[in-house]
């Protein structure tokens, strides 16, 4: 994608149209058969119908999209592969992430990266039913690369063509709005089920649906997110679209620590929150998303704040052990490391603090109409955090572990993986 988005031209951002167009609407086909199928009668709750028809009227404004006209000598450009198409550099995919043949790995869902190690020397994923599917209907399809990639140098486009884009992104944007509030209205959904059959934690099969249903989430939003920035955005010599390709860890890092303690200030209505040290090379850079990267370190800090202000009591401003964020970067990934003295998390807790809607916060809960979009998060109560956080990390290739040790603090590692690898983790 960085090498697509490029200096794109209108011939490249219509490309750029037209694989969306085939490719989002597949997408959403699926979450919405998906949210018809959730176990347990949780399709019925009114909110998850809700979703559905947010999905629903998406797949159907794209598939409606008015289809644009060209003349012969342009459609024949935009069929032509580049000269250089065969020159892309080959991924290196990191040696953590086993992957099967032509498949996907799949998504472990169940915290440990056992299944892309299982489907290891065995093509046809023998794993989940999910994947059957997946991988019949993806060896069908044209790699994406090649739907992705055209000659486009040395031509003159017609204005329709610039117009055409501009009506695309415009829909982009439209449906963009419409799902952000997915996240939290798929939460009420789950709490008007946990309500109505007074169940107190979610369902192991329920947890793994919500792991799917997100992460597919955030690879359907990378790629509006990545049209739009490209279509929108001016040229910027370290951005394409929403990728930076000089993302430095120090500045995105520094600037979370700025935003939540910031946070933990307001809500516990203190002059300052607890300390917090970052020991990181400032040169350290590389290719990522950097709203990916903020978003996950403040939801991380968030919690390391909470759980030493909570510890030692708001009032004991002087007495609050830092907080230590050290950044390194090894042969495969970059690893954050988030340290607190907050308490730690008992050991019979650990298997919760992955589901959803977990929390030990009190009286914050969605119980009322919450609207607020994903990247606002109060100070802690929604239960999101860790979990959302970890199918970030993995979206590209990384992972979140975090070790506690009870009656003194915890540990929390981001891997960041600075390998590029080709496919998204998804089911
Ligand atoms: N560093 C930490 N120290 C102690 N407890 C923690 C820490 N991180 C997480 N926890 C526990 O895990 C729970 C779940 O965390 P998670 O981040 O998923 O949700 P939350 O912080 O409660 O809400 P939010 O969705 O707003 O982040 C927390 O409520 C807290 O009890």
């Amino acid at each position: 994608m960085v090498l697509f988005g490029q200096n794109p031209s209108q011939g490249t951002l219509l490309k750029a149209s037209q694989f969306l167009l085939e490719e989002l609407p597949i997408r959403l086909a699926h979450r919405i058969k998906e949210l018809d199928q959730l176990p347990h009668n949780l399709s019925d709750m009114p909110s998850i119908q809700k979703v559905k028809n947010w999905y629903g009227q998406s797949f159907e404004e794209l598939i409606a999209f008015p289809p644009i006209r060209l003349p012969p000598h342009i459609r024949q450009a935009l069929m032509t592969p580049p000269p250089d198409y065969h020159q892309l550099p080959e991924s290196i995919p990191n040696p953590s992430l086993v992957y099967t043949g032509d498949d996907y790995p799949a998504l472990d869902l169940t915290g440990s990266l056992s299944k892309y190690t299982n489907g290891f020397n065995n093509n046809n994923n023998s794993n989940s039913n999910n994947n059957g599917n997946a991988n019949t209907h993806h060896k069908m399809r044209i790699p994406m690369e090649r739907r992705y990639y055209a000659n486009t140098s040395g031509i003159t486009w017609p204005p329709e063509i610039r117009d055409y884009n501009r009506r695309f992104t415009k829909s982009l944007e439209t449906i963009k709005k419409r799902h952000d509030p997915t996240v939290t209205t798929v939460a009420q959904g789950v709490l008007e089920w946990k309500r109505s059959c007074k169940a107190r934690n979610i369902n192991l099969d329920v947890q793994h649906w919500l792991d799917r249903f997100y992460m597919s989430r955030i690879g359907i939003r990378f790629l509006i997110g990545q049209h739009i920035a490209l279509n929108t955005l001016q040229p910027h010599p370290d951005y394409v679209g929403i990728i930076c390709t000089r993302s430095n860890v120090h500045e995105i890092v520094h600037e979370a620590i700025e935003n939540s303690r910031f946070v933990c200030e307001e809500h516990y209505a203190m002059f300052k929150g607890p300390p917090v040290q970052l020991i990181c090379p400032r040169d350290l850079a590389f290719p990522y998303v950097p709203g990916h990267l903020s978003h996950i370190v403040f939801e991380l800090l968030k919690n390391s704040l909470r759980a030493v202000v909570e510890r030692f009591g708001p009032d004991k401003e002087d007495m609050f052990p830092p907080i230590k964020v050290i950044v390194v970067e090894g042969k495969e990934d970059i690893t954050i490391k988030i340290s607190d003295e907050g308490g730690g998390i008992p050991r019979s807790a650990i298997p919760l603090i992955w589901t959803y809607m977990y929390t030990t916060m009190e009286g914050q809960s969605l119980e009322q109409d919450f609207q607020a979009s994903d990247f606002k998060a109060p100070m802690a109560g929604f239960g999101y955090g860790l979990p959302l956080s970890r199918l970030y990390a993995r979206y590209f290739g990384g992972d979140l572990r975090l070790i506690s040790m009870d009656g003194f603090g915890t540990d929390v590692y981001i891997h960041l993986n600075k390998l590029s690898s080709s496919r998204e983790p998804l089911p």
